[in-house]
């Protein structure tokens, strides 16, 4: 040991893993090495699922896409929790950031409740914010950081999808480990936004060098077409996807016609 401090990291990705796919998987391990290339020490993985709430099309139930992602990452350092998945009204992120956040700071003060998260947990986090000037560390020296890929980090840009708080507070406060993929140029969107360019230094680029294309959208696709998936995905989720009949014509008209749930937060709070 050479005395220095390493930063211990805790990674929290939050999507739709409508199913979860190899690729999800893989973002976790890419981010890994690429964080402990740079000095710090992973010591878990959360995958949260988003609840039903959030109303993308085709979007299967959270006990489903929970179940799936549960089934992929046994016996891994990646973990899932369904207390995002489960709430009855989707959440913003970095809500959900702050709750995984609070449960690191303070454990044993933590329970699960929404109202006190938003109340009690929101006022603790803000407090510590304002008061630590530099650390974003619990009290362990533990960082909670966002992991993503490419596209979400480009969608910080479209309009009534992200409260400009909440961007900030994810990348000044947490930190966000981005995961490059094809389509996407996040260095020249960091360059192009003043807001995140401010924050450059906590948003943590990974290249992916075997470019690979696996989307939930292909994989959805494929099954509706009778094709295979396998190899796309663990066995164990397809075993589940195939004995749940998960993933048809009618799954996939599944909020057709709805309204994103952050679209309708935000587009009826700039109108009212
Ligand atoms: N091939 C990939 N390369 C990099 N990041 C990925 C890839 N696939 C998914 N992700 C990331 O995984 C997280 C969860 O994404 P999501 O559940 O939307 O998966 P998806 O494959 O993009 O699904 P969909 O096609 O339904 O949008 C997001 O941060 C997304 O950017
Ligand atoms: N304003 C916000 O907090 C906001 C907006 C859009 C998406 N998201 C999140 O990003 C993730 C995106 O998932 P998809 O790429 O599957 O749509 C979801 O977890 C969703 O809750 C958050
Ligand atoms: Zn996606």
């Amino acid at each position: 040991m050479d005395g220095t401090a390493v930063t211990k990291v805790v990674l929290l990705a939050c999507g739709s893993f409508n199913p979860i796919t190899n690729m999800h998987l893989r973002m976790f391990e890419l981010a890994r090495d690429h964080l402990e290339d740079s000095g710090y020490q992973v010591l878990k993985g959360i995958i949260s699922p988003v609840g039903d709430g959030y109303k993308k099309k085709g979007l299967i139930e959270a006990k489903h896409r929970l179940e799936m992602a549960r089934l992929a990452s046994e016996n891994s350092w990646i973990t899932v929790d369904s207390w995002e998945g489960l709430q009855p009204d989707w959440v913003e992120t970095a809500k959900v950031i702050r709750h995984y956040y609070n449960e690191m700071m303070a454990p044993e003060q933590n329970n699960d409740d929404v109202d006190t998260v938003k109340y009690g947990k929101k006022r603790r986090i803000e407090e510590y914010y304002v008061t630590s000037s530099s650390s974003m560390e619990n009290r362990d020296g533990t960082r909670l950081m966002l992991l993503c890929g490419a596209d979400v980090l480009e969608s910080f840009g479209i309009p009534n999808l992200w409260k400009q708080e909440d961007i900030e507070e994810i990348l000044g406060f947490f930190g966000l480990v981005c995961i490059t993929r094809a389509g996407n140029e996040p260095l020249k969107f960091i360059h192009q936004s003043d807001t995140l360019w401010k924050h450059r230094k906590n948003i943590h680029i990974v290249q992916e060098w075997v470019t690979n294309e696996i989307s939930a959208t292909h994989v959805r696709r494929a099954l509706r077409r009778g094709r295979s998936v396998r190899y796309l995905l663990p066995d164990g989720v397809l075993n589940y996807i195939h004995e749940h009949h998960l993933y048809s014509e009618d799954s996939e008209q599944k909020n057709a016609g709805v309204v994103l749930a952050p679209f309708q937060r935000y587009s009826d709070a700039s109108t009212s």
